[in-house]
């Protein structure tokens, strides 16, 4: 088994550039899908999320072609092949291959979709799109199957503001006959991104970014080559990497306006963020005050960063209350902090955490992708050698981390060691 091994202590110091949006590039590629031609997207993650994508577009006759960043996607041979089991269970965002199949083809077979353990997760707004536009939707056997002799436009009015459902209800809509009203809609800026993408292929989108989203359906839509906006989740790490264990750290690749909200609670705290365009410099810290997150949809604080928040709550003086509007149970991360010595505790859905307290290394286990993410902070200012399992989580979200983290002096590797649940049960 392959586990993160952290030496900590070691302040950071240099630059570190932020990756394309992971939660674009699993829209964007999908999004491919709706094309005659081929759709070239630069700048995308190196993540498992990315690849896993790209083979499911393979294995519905995609000719896909993926180097140093730079995925060009020829959708002229593909067909709408059942996907019930295997790759869709990999991640979240095979949801997307829902609405880009549905539109395209008229119909689809995708099982339903894997991705982070943070509560229940239904799909049913996106459900509730599909058949406002025509289609007939069940489920069998754990898949979803979409059918319809045709797709009409329509209004759609979601009951939860839901990034997925607001870019899956976008995919399908952008083919369809007439006119599509999305109200209630997510406003995050990777919403814009493919609303963006859709448009140079050829689609009426309007109202990006807003809570309503008008679609004028197309015949047809063709190839383009667009560039992926920086991951916002990807920096507002970075920001409370340096935050709590840095020594100056420029953050490269940034949008200021898409981190607002991570920027106003780190000031808060004491943490000085100086902003230019497209880069952020963060100082040496001199103390840490605590304060209580609640997350929000976009522009709030990102539920996606609540957990490596809790890390850098260990450091401030003070009692932090961190609460997960979103989900309700996206608290694992509190248990394995605990191991490394964090005064913390999950009370309904908000943690609560006590500081500043030194945290110790120990052997912890991420359980999804940001508990992951909060382990590798949490490895970086501890006492000692940590060792993180369960890294698969953390590579479907960070591309190039060891050696991004590396490049700030961190000490860190990813080793092979005996995995001991495996020696237990053959014993
Ligand atoms: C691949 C991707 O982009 N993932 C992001 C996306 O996930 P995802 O698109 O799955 O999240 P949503 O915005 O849909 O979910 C928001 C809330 O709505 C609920 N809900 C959602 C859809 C639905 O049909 N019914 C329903 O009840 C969810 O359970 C959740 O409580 O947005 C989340 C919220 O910013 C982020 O944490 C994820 O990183
Ligand atoms: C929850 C996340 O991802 P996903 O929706 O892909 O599981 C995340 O990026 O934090």
């Amino acid at each position: 088994m392959k586990v993160y091994k952290i030496q900590g202590g070691t302040p950071l110091k240099g630059n570190i550039k932020v990756s394309g949006a992971k939660n674009s590039a699993v829209a964007l590629i999908p999004a491919s899908i709706l094309a005659d031609s081929p759709v070239t997207i630069e700048g995308l993650p190196e993540i498992s999320d990315v690849h896993t994508l790209q083979n499911l577009l393979e294995d519905i006759g995609g000719n896909v072609d993926f180097q140093d960043g730079t995925m060009t996607i020829d959708p002229s041979e593909m067909i709408s092949m059942p996907l019930p089991n295997g790759n869709v269970k990999k991640l979240r965002a095979s949801y997307y291959l829902m609405g880009a199949m549905l539109g395209k083809f008229k119909k689809a077979v995708i099982g339903l979709p894997g991705g982070c353990h943070l509560g229940p997760r239904p799909i049913d707004q996106h459900i509730k799109g599909f058949e406002a536009l025509g289609a007939k939707v069940t489920n069998e056997h754990g898949a979803i199957y979409l059918r319809a002799d045709e797709l009409k436009g329509a209004k759609i009015y979601l009951d939860i503001v839901s990034v997925g459902a607001t870019i899956n209800i976008m995919l399908a809509a952008v083919l369809a006959k007439g006119k599509t009203v999305i109200e209630n809609a997510a406003k995050e800026p990777e919403i814009i991104d493919v609303a963006t993408l859709l448009s140079n292929m050829g689609a009426n989108i309007k109202g990006a970014g807003t809570n309503v989203i008008r679609i004028e359906g197309v015949e047809s839509l063709s190839g383009t080559r667009h560039t992926i906006i920086p991951d916002r989740i990807e920096a507002g790490t970075f920001m409370i990497m340096a935050a709590v264990a840095g020594d100056g750290v420029t953050i490269d690749n940034v949008i200021p306006l898409h981190v607002e909200a991570v920027t106003a609670k780190l000031r808060e705290m004491g943490v000085v963020v100086e902003e230019d365009e497209e880069r952020l410099f963060i100082p040496k810290t001199k103390s840490l005050k605590a304060v209580d997150v609640k997350t929000l949809v976009y522009p709030g604080f990102p539920t996606d960063l609540q957990q490596p928040f809790c890390v850098l709550s260990t450091q401030a003086e003070g009692a932090s209350m961190l609460t997960d509007t979103i989900y309700s149970a996206r608290f694992k991360q509190i248990d394995e902090l605990r191991r490394m010595n964090a005064s913390s505790k999950v009370e309904g859905r908000s943690a609560i955490i006590h500081g500043p307290t030194p945290l110790h290394a120990a052997k912890v286990k991420a359980s999804d992708l940001r508990a992951g993410a909060s382990l590798v902070i949490a490895g970086l200012i501890a006492e000692g050698e940590t060792e993180i399992q369960g890294i698969s989580h953390i590579e479907r979200g960070y591309g190039g981390l060891i050696e991004k983290l590396r490049g700030l002096g961190a000490s860190i590797q990813k080793v092979e060691v005996p995995d001991e649940d495996e020696a237990q049960s053959n014993s």
